[in-house]
């Protein structure tokens, strides 16, 4: 059984003390625990450290939102993989489709910073989703098993065992159209068979595959009932503790 997955990716949302205000009302909202769901929080790297301080204890994980490849280096503005683990980050989100849209991320620097995580001991969160012109245009297929192939080229698989996928359709981030369950589920089933096509059934069946986009607590329960939907990676409704604990609530 793969334990369900609710990440909050919060964007360039929250300060410090916003961050720790946050926290400490989350752990007040899940103090009966998690129920077998994990619960991962990505806020953006100036809250991370305060994240995890307020964290400490908690069955509550840490995640970056995006990394640099390179361990150290004259790379102005960037932060590496063992700085993320250092101060406390188990997963790093990679190849959000905010990150390929606005800052030129493409398979090829996704798979180069999928390849270091795994060297430094971070779990990847690998984003993959078709935007409305490619939906309406029938290439979604095509378009996710270029970006699926893309991301874990050269893994091996136990690699790919390990990692998370999240299928964010770029029309429903941010927008309140949430894709229907069916629609979510043909595509994380897609990838699921992608993955069996790469690294082996044995191991596709391991890997969780989260659905993001619009993602509320009334809407949960029905995407992760689910066969091929682990779980979810909530922009918007991760901002507020009591709707993201709605959704943890709902995924159980
Ligand atoms: O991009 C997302 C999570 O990574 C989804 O954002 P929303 O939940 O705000 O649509």
């Amino acid at each position: 059984m793969r334990m369900p997955l609710i990440a909050g990716n919060w964007k360039m949302y929250k300060t410090v003390p916003e961050t720790v205000e946050f926290i400490n009302e989350l752990k007040k909202l899940l103090a009966g625990g998690t129920g077998g769901v994990e619960v991962v929080l990505c806020p953006p790297h100036t809250s991370l450290g305060a994240a995890a301080q307020a964290l400490a204890g908690s069955d509550i994980n840490l995640a970056a939102q995006n990394m640099y490849w390179e361990e150290q280096g004259a790379f102005t503005g960037e932060i590496s993989p063992p700085m993320l683990r250092e101060i406390g980050c188990k997963y790093v989100i990679l190849g959000h489709s905010e990150r390929r849209q606005y800052f030129g991320e493409t398979d090829e620097t996704v798979n180069k910073k999928v390849k270091a995580a795994f060297k430094h001991g971070l779990i990847p969160i690998v984003c993959v989703g078709e935007t409305l012109e490619q939906r309406e245009s029938g290439v979604t297929e095509k378009v996710i098993d270029t970006q699926v192939r893309g991301a874990l080229a050269g893994l091996d698989r136990t690699q790919t065992a390990s990692l998370v996928m999240a299928y964010e359709p770029v029309w429903a981030i941010g927008t309140g159209r949430t894709a229907s369950d069916d629609d979510a589920q043909k595509v994380n089933g897609l990838i699921r068979g992608l993955l069996a096509e790469v690294a082996g059934r044995e191991a596709a069946e391991k890997v969780r595959i989260q659905y993001g986009g619009s993602v509320k607590p009334e809407n949960t329960a029905g995407l992760m009932g689910k066969p091929d939907i682990d779980g979810a990676l909530v922009g918007g409704a991760s901002l507020k503790p009591d709707s993201f604990a709605g959704i943890i609530k709902a995924a159980r």
